[in-house]
């Protein structure tokens, strides 16, 4: 068994065993390198302590020192190396309160949450698989190291990573595993929001975004906020979502847009999304079961009040979600939004021939009213967008 560690990380490894240290790839990188995914990155879990790791290499930041987490800097690449440690129970979903190293590998891989987490691989050791995690990975099962509501307890935010990485990686969920999710659920109210948002966006990205509903179904949603759970009730027969893109915003409009937009805002809001992602679904929730009438100016009113992107999207979103009848006319309306975005019709204000400061030079009282000529102006030019021309527009604000 050959992992392809890249160069870097097989140095900094090469170096802890020659000042006589045990060092390791571990974790989510052994997983993804033996189902033949690129990892994000590389984790090296190491006996030395962080302050024998900062002695050997010139080059470290202190990332979470008290967690034994030392990063060390190799060109622009740096590498999270850790020493081995028993954590005791975590207090954000993410590090545990307490930490205790120790020299032994094996208690280190039986801290982890499950069997195809806790390997680890160095060239020189090959494969280190105590708890049989390659056999999970071949037989596709997600189980816990150990006892599996002890894994639970330390750290709720386990119990949603099981269904992340079930639907990422399309394994079904070990009995023993899934009954313990049932009975921690509850702690699931003690994780972050933002810890518990970053699992739900990766896994509607995800190969799988329809075990979404698995949420609700091993009953966490309930502790995770209350709309989001009355959301989640509502989905049924999600199949169509993995054909959307696997952009965040897409897959979150998707499993919101039988919402009313303001009700999908305030779950986003709850869970900590970035306000542009909030914004673009608040548009598509509100848009997709708008039908778009087959002519060119009601067309060009929508594409004006959304990024050419996002109209993009509206239209992908539509053509998944809309009723038959309406998808017959939709291939007109994006025929109709292709030749007015080929023949560069005015669908932006700022695109308009006409400006503000322009209106005022040719007489126009400064003020509220420019705004409102403007408006005009420009609703003309989406009707008619060969009115788009100085004079013609000059003439038409001096009868308004
Ligand atoms: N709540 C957690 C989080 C992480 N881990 C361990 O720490 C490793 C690294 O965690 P992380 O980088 O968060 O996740 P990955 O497993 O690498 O997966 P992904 O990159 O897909 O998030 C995991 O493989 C696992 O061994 C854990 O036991 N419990």
């Amino acid at each position: 068994m050959k992992i392809l560690v890249p160069q870097a990380a097989g140095n900094i490894i090469e170096q802890l065993n020659a000042h006589g240290f045990e060092a390791y790839v571990v974790g989510g990188c052994v997983r993804d390198s033996l189902l033949n995914r690129t990892p994000e990155d590389w984790d090296i879990t190491t006996s030395a302590k962080p302050e024998q790791v900062k002695d050997i290499f010139p080059r470290t930041v202190d990332t979470g020192i008290q967690h034994g987490t030392v990063t060390v800097l190799c060109d622009k690449t740096g590498y999270e190396v850790t020493t081995y440690r028993i954590d005791g129970e975590y207090e954000d979903g993410r590090h545990p309160k307490s930490v205790e190293f120790t020299r032994n590998l094996e208690e280190d891989l039986k801290r982890r949450d499950f069997t195809i987490n806790a390997m680890a691989y160095s060239d020189r050791d090959g494969l280190v698989d105590i708890f049989d995690g390659q056999k999970d990975l071949e037989q596709g099962i997600i189980r816990c190291v150990g006892n599996a509501r002890d894994r639970f307890t330390e750290d709720a935010l386990r119990i949603l990573r099981a269904v992340r990485f079930s639907a990422q990686l399309g394994f079904s969920i070990e009995e023993e595993t899934r009954k313990a999710i049932t009975v921690i659920a509850p702690n699931m109210a003690k994780v972050s929001k933002e810890r518990i948002q970053v699992e739900l966006s990766k896994l509607l990205v995800s190969k799988h975004p329809e075990t979404i509903v698995k949420v609700n179904e091993c009953g966490i949603s309930p502790y995770i906020s209350g709309v989001f759970h009355q959301a989640l009730k509502t989905l049924s027969g999600e199949e169509n979502l993995v054909r959307l893109p696997d952009k965040k915003h897409m897959r979150w409009a998707g499993i919101l847009r039988h919402q009313k937009p303001e009700i999908a805002v305030e779950i986003l809001r709850d869970l900590k999304l970035d306000n542009d992602t909030i914004s673009q679904v608040k548009t598509l929730v509100a848009l997709w079961d708008q039908e778009i009438p087959e002519d060119k100016p009601a067309i060009r009113k929508v594409m004006s009040g959304l990024t050419p992107e996002l109209f993009q999207d509206l239209l992908y979103f539509q053509n998944i979600f809309g009723r038959k009848p309406y998808l017959e006319s939709l291939k007109k309306v994006e025929e109709f939004a292709n030749e007015i975005i080929r023949d560069k019709d005015c669908i932006r204000l700022k695109d308009m021939a006409v400006t503000g400061r322009e209106l005022i030079a040719a007489g126009r009282k400064p003020g509220p009213e420019i705004g409102e000529v403007l408006d005009a102006l420009f609703e003309e030019v989406l009707k008619n967008p060969e009115h788009n021309k100085k004079d013609t527009l000059m003439n038409l604000a001096e009868m308004l």
